[in-house]
């Protein structure tokens, strides 16, 4: 079966989020179940400085405002095809901000331009590759299924995967006709979302199947609290939308071979995982301390992370404990962490970058892993902290419900508990939470049991690869 992949991120070649990390894992996953799956992400200038094999498979003499070329090449493990369209993705840093933080102000177009190439290549226009699915990530790739909508004839089946509904890819309907969709398609029934052309309502409208990365999310998207706006379209397509849930790359995340820790350790040897406390500890100019109970944080620094209740509580948790927080995002929450660092450097530290080797060393050398997320699609670290034997402390919601196992006291007795859960989000929960896993952190044997219970989950790919599997299999059968 042959599937094409449509992401504007892809780890190891360009990542602000999750979504880099799914893209960049599920080719790789579903190849040994006899799925070929090449991902088409745009010519960005990190990942055409990382391509290797290079051929030109189209050339496009007039694409949105210059010439482009699909160049099909691969990278890092990976069989890609390149939008390559300079005047359009040749920028420096971020995929979606300029230089200024703000929106490229032809956003719309440039991701126009992705689901462009993504339709046409679904309908065949590469001799070389003819998918019989197209499987798109978030809005970025959005107009993809309403493309082959418009256009009618023969299509191949369309899948959307919903990373994040709160990113929903909203434009001026002006831009209608320079997209390339006819006017028709400004309809409740078409792209239209409250006067803008909506690209994830698009996807949403026309897909031929909806997932999104859990099974609880995949149901808190169906209500108004949980939908964004989009939930009435998504209750009308219940019937197919679904969760699955995400994995991890376990040869990048094995704390029994990365080379960004101290000391090796795995669930038979867990004690050598004290010494990665003590380096993260030194590294962030902690008071170094192993009795005292450390909360990691590595994490995107917006609303929807819940990193200003958190805030809020930090004199309850270094009453009793340590933070060590990596993430980087809105410059308020930045400043505020900093006053917090400045204030009691022994006991917090505040890291704001992107840092991969350090978010290795917070998930080996913790204790505990807070995400006190508003929303939580699926969540990935926290299934890295599980790994990695950091017992995850979470907020009740979306893929956070689905993967981690409250340490109440029927799971406590039956030895399945994985962590700590809180409910609802708000600050006085949050620092509930805290009291609670510094509590069960004093009881060794028990604080022993949730880590071997996480390192002992499988958070790999296996089950989702799987998953996804059936359902190309299904969609295949059944197109709607
Ligand atoms: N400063 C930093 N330095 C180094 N690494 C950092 C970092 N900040 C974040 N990361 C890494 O970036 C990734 C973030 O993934 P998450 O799933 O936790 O959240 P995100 O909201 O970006 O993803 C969205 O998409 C994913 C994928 O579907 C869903 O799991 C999620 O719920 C949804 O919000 C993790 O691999 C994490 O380790």
């Amino acid at each position: 079966m042959r599937v094409l992949s449509v992401t504007s991120e892809i780890y190891p070649l360009i990542k602000t989020g999750g979504l880099a990390d799914v893209a960049g894992a599920l080719p790789g996953c579903l190849a040994p179940m006899g799925i070929q799956m090449r991902t088409l992400v745009p010519g960005y200038p990190a990942v055409k400085a990382a391509l290797q094999n290079i051929e030109t498979a189209h050339i496009y003499p007039v694409f949105f405002g210059g010439s482009a070329q699909i160049l099909s090449a691969t990278a890092s493990g990976l069989d890609l095809f390149v939008l390559d369209a300079p005047h359009l993705y040749e920028r420096p840093g971020n995929p979606y901000t300029g230089p200024d933080g703000k929106d490229w102000a032809d956003n719309a177009i440039r991701f126009a331009a992705l689901s462009r190439a993504g339709a046409d290549i679904g309908k065949g226009i590469l001799p070389s590759f003819k998918p019989e699915i197209v499987h798109v990530h978030d809005w970025q790739a959005g107009l993809v299924p309403a493309f082959l909508h418009y256009e009618g004839g023969a299509k191949p089946v369309t899948i959307v995967t919903v990373h994040n509904l709160a990113f929903q890819g909203q434009f001026d309907p002006a831009l209608l006709p320079e997209i390339g969709l006819p006017d028709e398609a400004f309809a409740l029934d078409g792209v239209e979302y409250y006067g803008t052309i909506g690209y994830l309502k698009a996807a949403l409208q026309f897909a031929d199947r909806i997932t999104t990365v859990s099974p609880a999310y995949a149901l808190e998207i169906l209500q108004p609290e949980g939908g964004m706006g989009l939930d009435g379209l998504l209750r009308q397509r219940r019937a197919i939308v679904s969760g699955i849930l995400n994995g991890i790359d376990t040869d990048v995340w094995n704390p029994a071979t990365d080379v960004n820790l101290a000391a090796n350790y795995d669930v038979r040897n867990l004690t050598k995982r004290a010494r990665n406390k003590t380096a993260l500890q030194k590294r962030l100019g902690l008071t170094l301390d192993p009795m005292r109970p450390l909360f990691g944080v590595v994490s995107r620094l917006s609303w929807q992370k819940g990193l200003d209740l958190l805030a809020d509580v930090l004199p309850a948790l270094t009453a009793a404990g340590q933070l060590a927080l990596l993430g980087s995002g809105e410059k308020s929450l930045e400043e505020q962490y900093a006053a917090a660092a400045l204030a009691d450097p022994e006991n917090v530290a505040c890291i704001f970058k992107y840092d991969e080797a350090l978010a290795h060393l917070i998930q080996a050398g913790a204790d505990i892993l807070l995400v006190p997320s508003r929303f939580e699609p699926c969540g990935l670290t926290q299934l890295c902290a599980l790994h990695y034997g950091a017992v995850p402390l979470v907020s009740r919601v979306g893929g956070l419900i689905d993967t981690i196992i409250d340490a109440n006291e029927a799971a406590l007795a039956t030895g399945v508990a994985t962590g700590i859960q809180f409910s609802p989000v708000n600050a006085v929960m949050i620092e509930a939470g805290i009291r609670r896993a510094v509590g069960l952190y004093q009881d060794k044997n028990t604080w022993t049991e949730l880590q071997k219970n996480g390192m002992r989950s499988d958070v790999s790919w296996h089950q989702p690869a799987r998953r996804y599997a059936a359902l190309y299999h299904e969609a295949l059968r059944l197109p709607v």
